[in-house]
């Protein structure tokens, strides 16, 4: 195995999902760790778990923690862990600035999570500025930073930060990747779990957006094949796209998934990484600019080099009831497309 290779399988090698727990610090032996790490909301039930698991990786050289409050005790806690990554805690909108200066890779889970009954949608008014205003700071610190978006709604947010960019001058749509990964690994686990496969077998492409009917499963392109009767594919897909509000319903009113988004958070921003050094073949689902569709975004199976993504891997051909999926997601995801576009280009809607 080459370097990259050796480096970037440490942490969550492609063919082990369970490997995020096995970390051994000591195997990274003499190598250089190499890229700066900003994570933006870090003190948040995301945030947190999300640090942690970076805190170990081999290819972070410094783990940046940016929050509005509370950063400096959770780095404090994580910096007396024997990995080599040093944390950074940086507090406060005057520290933004040395929190991204450098970043190779930003992290954004910082806003407010859904609690019963909300939408991801209804989190718009708030989260919207916040990843606006932190966008900002990217174009101005950290320019040619990879980003990667979590702040819900994923489907609006990535074109806010794509609009700000854009008006900066520094839009690069190839390294700008909303984080739908959650999706995929909530689909390997029920679709595991269906076939009584291990998991780590499972790979189930999900495509769309991020929000109920716009998270597209393709189970008809499950790998190993998912042999089951109609109804239940019917239920898996439901059961898929509306994992975010099982776990919401059952934190009842204590927030929205977070340990699971933070490992699916470490092994997307592992595939970034070892794209970035130079490993070939990192394939993930993101939600990015896309030309895949008619929708100026959409989610799909993409390969990152090291400048970003590299090319979009074909949709492939859908079952009959992922096409009629697909064609009742487009107008709720266009119209969250342009209410992102249009917070920037325009103003908050009055
Ligand atoms: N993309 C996805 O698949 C998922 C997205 N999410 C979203 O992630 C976001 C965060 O969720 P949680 O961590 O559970 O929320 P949380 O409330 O526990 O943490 C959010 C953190 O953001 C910080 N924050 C607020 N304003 C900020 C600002 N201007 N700059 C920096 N930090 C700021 C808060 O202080 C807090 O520490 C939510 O919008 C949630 O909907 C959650 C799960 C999955
Ligand atoms: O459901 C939510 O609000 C958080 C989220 O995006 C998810 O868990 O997929």
């Amino acid at each position: 195995m080459d370097r990259v290779a050796r480096l970037s399988a440490h942490f969550v090698p492609a063919a082990s999902a369970s490997s995020v727990l096995e970390l051994d610090p000591c195997s990274a032996g003499t190598d250089p760790a190499r890229f700066k790490v900003a994570v933006l909301g870090a003190a948040g039930g995301i945030g947190q778990p999300l640090a942690l698991l970076l805190k170990s990786h081999p290819l972070i050289k410094e783990l940046s923690l940016y929050d509005v409050v509370g950063t400096e005790g959770v780095g404090a806690d994580l910096s007396h862990i024997d990995t080599d990554a040093v944390v950074t805690s940086h507090v406060g909108a005057d520290s933004l600035s040395a929190a991204l200066y450098g970043s190779h890779l930003v992290i954004i889970p910082a806003g407010v999570p859904r609690k019963p009954g909300m939408t991801r949608d209804d989190l718009f008014n708030i989260n919207a500025g916040i990843v606006k205003t932190l966008a900002e700071g990217i174009a101005k610190f950290c320019p040619t930073a990879w980003v990667n978006i979590i702040s819900n709604p994923v489907n609006s947010t990535v074109p806010i930060a794509a609009e700000v960019f854009k008006r900066a001058g520094t839009y690069d749509p190839r390294r700008l990747l909303g984080v739908t990964k959650l999706d995929v690994v909530r689909a390997n686990a029920f679709v595991a779990q269906a076939l009584g496969r291990p998991a780590a077998d499972v790979s189930v492409p999900v495509v769309g957006g991020h929000a109920g009917i716009t998270i597209l499963p393709l189970l008809s392109q499950a790998q190993p094949r998912a042999n089951l009767p109609a109804a239940q594919l019917q239920a898996l897909t439901e059961r898929i796209q509306d994992a975010g509000t099982e776990v919401v319903k059952a934190k009842a009113g204590k927030g929205s998934a977070t340990l699971s988004m933070a490992y699916a958070a470490a092994k997307f921003a592992e595939s970034c990484l070892s794209a970035m050094a130079g490993r070939a073949g990192v394939v993930e689902c993101a939600y990015v600019e896309s030309h895949l569709t008619d929708l100026a975004f959409f989610a799909s199976q993409l390969r990152l080099g090291p400048d970003g993504v590299q090319d979009f891997l074909p949709l492939g051909v859908l079952s009959d009831l992922e096409a009629s999926n697909f064609s009742k997601l487009k107008t709720e995801l266009q119209s969250s497309i342009q209410k992102g576009i249009d917070f920037v280009q325009k103003g908050p809607a009055k």
